[in-house]
């Protein structure tokens, strides 16, 4: 089967402004693909040029096998796509399944109306008035309008902000339920550990341009990272004292950054740094207080991949 998303060399820019150049990339059927970027950094207008709300410069784009870009597709496709965009403007005054069920009316053939208020997590708030409902609630609203037209392809726009935590959680799971059910999903997303947690492959963008692209867990060379072991020294002990000569040749202990007192150990071989540290440590009597070992986390690797993605440098005046 073909993707459902591909984006080939799409450019498009602002008068002088290049906000997006030379953006390749894929989106398998069932996939969660998340869009990552700091603000200014494209994700906004590559999203929609998919949606078929802005033109492009230059470039190839096709969704679930049409051209949105294409007027005369444009209605066929908008069936098959739903969207969960920031700011959807809702009648206050109507009902939570009022609303649902008057936007099941624009597709011709949607989800049942309660399924979806319970997919949402909106059960007992259907009499409510959308003027009534609280932040959270409305974007579970806003997730109920994107999936009541029983999309192919989803896309999902910052989907969480402003969730509590328990709300987020809950989210996620009905978005993993979506895909799981076979929906595509395309979201953009500034939480790390939302990209993390939800989207099967990950791309970033920085200044128009995709630096990098992957799993969460592979993205950047994550998983071949060195690990990062850490911890507190034990009362009077100095770095110098730790058993430097047992450890793997690539690990060299370094006082961590000042405020926290964390001793770092860097190494490609954790288990034996490890080993030797904690044998060390349990001779001498000692305790290695508040000890971890992680890898670099995906935000870790985001911040590495988009430091040049600054405001100051996100306006591309063009030199031509
Ligand atoms: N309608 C517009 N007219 C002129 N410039 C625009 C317009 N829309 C976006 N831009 C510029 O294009 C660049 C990319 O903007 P875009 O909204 O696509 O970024 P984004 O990654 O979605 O950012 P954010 O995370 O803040 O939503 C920015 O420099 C922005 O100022």
């Amino acid at each position: 089967m073909p993707d459902a998303v591909v984006v080939e060399g799409l450019s498009k820019r602002y008068g002088a402004v290049e906000a997006v150049r030379g953006v390749s990339f894929t989106v398998g059927h069932g996939e969660i693909f998340a869009l990552l970027g700091p603000n200014g950094a494209g994700k906004t207008t590559t999203l929609e040029i998919l949606e078929g709300f802005r033109t492009r410069d230059a470039g190839r784009v096709e969704v679930l096998g049409r051209d949105p870009g294409d007027r005369a597709e444009g209605r066929a496709l908008r069936e098959r796509i739903g969207l969960v965009l920031q700011d959807i403007a809702v009648e206050p005054y109507l009902t939570v399944r009022e609303t649902i069920a008057r936007d099941a009316g624009y597709y011709p053939s949607p989800r049942d109306v309660d399924e979806v208020i319970r997919l949402v997590g909106l059960a007992g708030q259907e009499r409510r008035k959308v003027k009534a409902l609280s932040g959270g609630q409305k974007r579970r609203l806003d997730l109920a309008l994107g999936v009541i037209g029983d999309p192919s392809l989803l896309f999902l726009d910052e989907p969480t902000t402003g969730f509590d935590p328990s709300a987020r959680r809950s989210a996620w799971q009905n978005v993993r339920d979506l895909r799981d059910a076979g929906t595509t999903i395309v979201l953009t997303t500034h939480y790390m550990d939302e990209a993390q947690a939800l989207a099967d492959r990950v791309a970033v963008i920085s200044d128009g341009e995709i630096v990098a692209e992957g799993t969460p867990s592979t993205i950047g060379g994550r998983d071949i990272a060195r690990a990062r072991i850490r911890f507190a020294l034990p009362d009077g002990c100095s770095v110098a004292e730790l058993p430097v000569a047992g450890l793997p040749v690539d690990a060299v202990p370094a006082e961590a950054v000042p405020g926290d007192g964390l001793v770092t150990v860097e190494t490609r071989k954790p288990t034996e740094a490890l080993h030797e540290l904690t044998g060390w440590a349990l001779r001498h009597g000692m305790v290695l207080d508040r000890l971890t070992v992680d890898r670099p986390s995906l935000e870790d690797v985001y911040l590495r991949l988009t430091e040049h993605g600054a405001p100051e440098h996100n306006t591309r005046r063009s030199t031509r």
